[in-house]
């Protein structure tokens, strides 16, 4: 019996066995990112079970708040926002967070620091809450630069910087996909266990896509780029055959579809929003770490979305995210454009 070859089997790994053994490839390491990640995990598991058991629990419809955004708050998202901020308050390893329902950076209290700022969307994809779609939590990890001198500058850090992000999506099954600078994994929740399963090892993105996601109803505020880049889509001159249109209006899904099929996702800038829509610290940042990790790319019409140095904690940011050859025609629309004096 190869006892190595086993103990690295992974058809039943759950998340917490993996990523004991991504600690171990780090001899200093004192187990710190494992705790915060479990904590994460939990929060997870529980905004999972909420979700499921939405109608039964009345946890639908709106909570009668409105957010930093100007957006109201469904109940989902005030729950996910709390079940969030304790777990990662408790979990001892943090000492910065930043959430899209809260304004304000919290500043975890010295009895209960840790050296890791956490960025996140508790509940993405609200408009689909009430109607049971597929809807998700991002999250994105930042070291503090000094963990005695805490300050708002460790939350506007570029992107670059991040050390891992993820996400969980509450679907027809519910699914983490976490990336480190090993790579891309995915663990589909065994509700029976309670345990996340790895079932997506090492996530690599095909490098072109037969699908595109972008949210056609702002068609007429797009500029000449994306316009031109959907209509090749659609009328493709190459006597390639059109791609097809995919577009849940959750990130989280339409990335997680993106990540496995290949494709491009986009929410461009456009008249109405001239910085787009998604938010780039617990949006934009999560996602374009991931993507890249897994061999896509992540692209804002100007620059690479994770060289971007934020001023704003909720400042929004375009984005185009998918395979690399994808973005490479999104890429060279910009700059011709821009050559054209547009
Ligand atoms: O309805 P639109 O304008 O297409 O926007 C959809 C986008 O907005 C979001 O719902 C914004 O996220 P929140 O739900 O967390 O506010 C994204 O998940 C999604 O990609
Ligand atoms: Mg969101
Ligand atoms: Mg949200």
């Amino acid at each position: 019996m190869d006892h190595e070859a086993d103990s690295q089997r992974t058809d039943l790994m759950t998340i917490t066995r993996f990523v004991l053994n991504e600690q171990s490839k780090y001899p200093e390491s004192r187990g710190d990112f494992t705790i915060l990640l479990n904590h994460i995990v939990l929060g997870c598991k529980f905004v999972c079970s909420s979700v499921n058991k939405a109608g039964l629990a009345k946890l639908i419809g709106l909570a009668g708040e409105t957010n930093i955004q100007g957006e109201e708050q469904k109940k989902l998202d005030v729950l996910s926002n709390e079940v969030f901020v304790n777990a990662l308050i408790s979990s001892g390893r943090t000492c910065l967070l930043v959430s899209e329902e809260i304004e304000e950076a919290i500043f975890v209290s010295p009895s209960h620091r840790g050296k890791y700022i956490v960025v996140f969307d508790p509940l993405d994809g609200s408009s689909n809450i009430d109607c049971g779609v597929s809807i998700g939590t991002i999250f994105g990890i930042y070291m503090v630069k000094d963990e005695s001198k805490v300050t708002i500058e460790d939350a506007l850090q570029p992107g670059s910087n991040m050390l891992a992000a993820g996400y969980c999506m509450y679907g027809s099954s519910c699914t983490l996909v976490l990336g480190t600078e090993n790579g891309v994994n995915g663990f589909t929740l065994d509700p029976s266990l309670g345990e996340f399963i790895l079932t997506h090892p090492n996530i690599k993105i095909p490098r072109k896509g037969k699908i595109y996601s972008v949210n056609e109803g702002n068609a007429r505020n797009w500029d000449e780029p994306t316009t031109k880049y959907v209509e090749k889509c659609k009328f493709p001159q190459d006597g390639l055959p059109p791609k097809s249109l995919r577009y849940i209006g959750s990130m989280v899904a339409d990335i997680h579809r993106t990540l496995l099929y290949g494709g491009i996702f986009m929410y461009p800038a456009d008249m109405k929003n001239p910085q787009g829509k998604l938010r780039l610290l617990y949006e934009v940042f999560p996602m374009s770490y991931l993507m890249e990790q897994a061999g896509g790319q992540a692209f804002t019409g100007k620059q690479r979305a994770l060289d971007l140095v934020p001023n704003k904690l909720h400042e929004r940011s375009p984005i185009f995210l998918g395979s690399h050859d994808e973005i490479e025609q999104m890429k060279e629309l910009y700059a011709a454009s821009k050559a054209d004096g547009a």
